[in-house]
């Protein structure tokens, strides 16, 4: 099932004061009218300016403007999101995003105990269909969480089962308005895609597709918590770094499992699935002294160092 915003907003229970990851687009600004309202005096705003497009100070005045109108503290915090090669224009400012709203909340005058932004039921979509085009596993199909802890604050999604049609209905009920991104409607960005062409498509054939696919995001965020948990212990069991007989002990799924989570946790880096299944080979093949590997994995390589796999980049 889908909820309203009223609905949504009377199961948010976050701990107080809360700060809001304020865009100035139709879904921060209802967030942040709904919060201003509910908790008079314990809401705080922090607008992210990454001077990525002329647009930009368009936002930041509409942030101006409706904080100073609801009585409600604003930080600006500016970036430079220029993009690093190899990462998209969007990541970088995802990425550059994240850190600065972390850094806004330090320098708040009243430190919030929680943050919320305002990703809604049709991002949460977009996030798994994004996920299903680049073959991800359950970690990827998990797509957004509507809570998490990181830096010492409570993050939260509170509008995370709202369908975005709806947040807009509701703010125009409120009289209240918001800035239009003018690059939601550029179709050179596959999400932009994915909500003009495929999101209407579902709407047809699979009218609850919002609920049913959120379900099944919820049900991989499970498993992924599970994979996790029995990654941590086969990791003990294994050893780091991982001793190739009790690598060879394990299933090929458990196998895998374990690799990936050695290789993230200790190296910082994902193998490609062709990588990892060549390296599962390897330790397969690995029954002699003399057996060599030496393979690219992810930005390094994996290298039988005695009884032991060791990494390098
Ligand atoms: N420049 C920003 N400054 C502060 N918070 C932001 C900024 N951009 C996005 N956020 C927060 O992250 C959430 C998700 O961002 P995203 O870019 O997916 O949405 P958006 O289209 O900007 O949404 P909105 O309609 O709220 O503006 C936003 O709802 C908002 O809470």
């Amino acid at each position: 099932m889908t909820h309203s915003v009223e609905a949504a907003m009377a199961a948010f229970t976050p701990m107080l004061p809360l700060a809001i990851g304020l865009s100035g687009g139709a879904d921060s600004t209802a967030l942040l009218l709904a919060c201003a309202r509910r908790w008079p005096g314990q809401v705080s705003a922090i607008h992210v300016h990454h001077g990525l497009q002329a647009a930009a100070d368009n936002f930041e005045q509409h942030c101006i403007t409706l904080c100073a109108q609801l009585e409600v503290p604003l930080t600006v915090q500016r970036v430079d999101a220029r993009h690093a090669r190899g990462q998209s224009p969007e990541d970088a400012a995802r990425t550059a995003r994240y850190q600065a709203l972390q850094a806004a909340v330090a320098a708040h005058t009243v430190v919030p105990a929680s943050i919320a932004l305002a990703q809604h039921a049709d991002d949460q979509v977009e996030t798994l269909l994004l996920a299903l085009s680049r073959g991800a596993g359950v970690a990827g199909l998990a797509a957004m969480p509507a809570q998490w802890q990181r830096g010492g604050l409570a993050w939260h999604r509170p509008l995370l089962e709202v369908p975005g049609a709806d947040i807009r209905r509701w703010l125009q009920a409120q009289h209240q308005t918001w800035v239009e991104d003018p690059t939601n409607s550029d179709e050179r960005y596959t999400r932009n895609r994915i909500r003009a062409r495929l999101l209407p498509a579902l709407e047809a054939v699979f009218p609850a597709f919002r609920a049913t696919f959120a379900r099944s995001a919820s049900h991989a965020a499970q498993a992924k918590e599970l994979l996790l948990e029995l990654a941590e212990q086969d990791l003990a069991q294994v050893g780091n770094p991982p001793r190739i007989t009790a690598l060879q002990a394990l299933s090929t799924a458990r196998q895998a499992n374990v690799l990936r989570h050695w290789l993230l946790i200790a190296h910082q880096t994902t193998p490609a699935s062709s990588q990892l299944a060549q390296l599962q080979q390897q330790i397969r093949a690995c029954t002699t002294r003399g057996h060599r590997i030496h393979l690219k994995v992810g930005r390094g390589f994996v290298l039988r160092a005695g009884a032991v796999l060791d990494w390098y980049n």
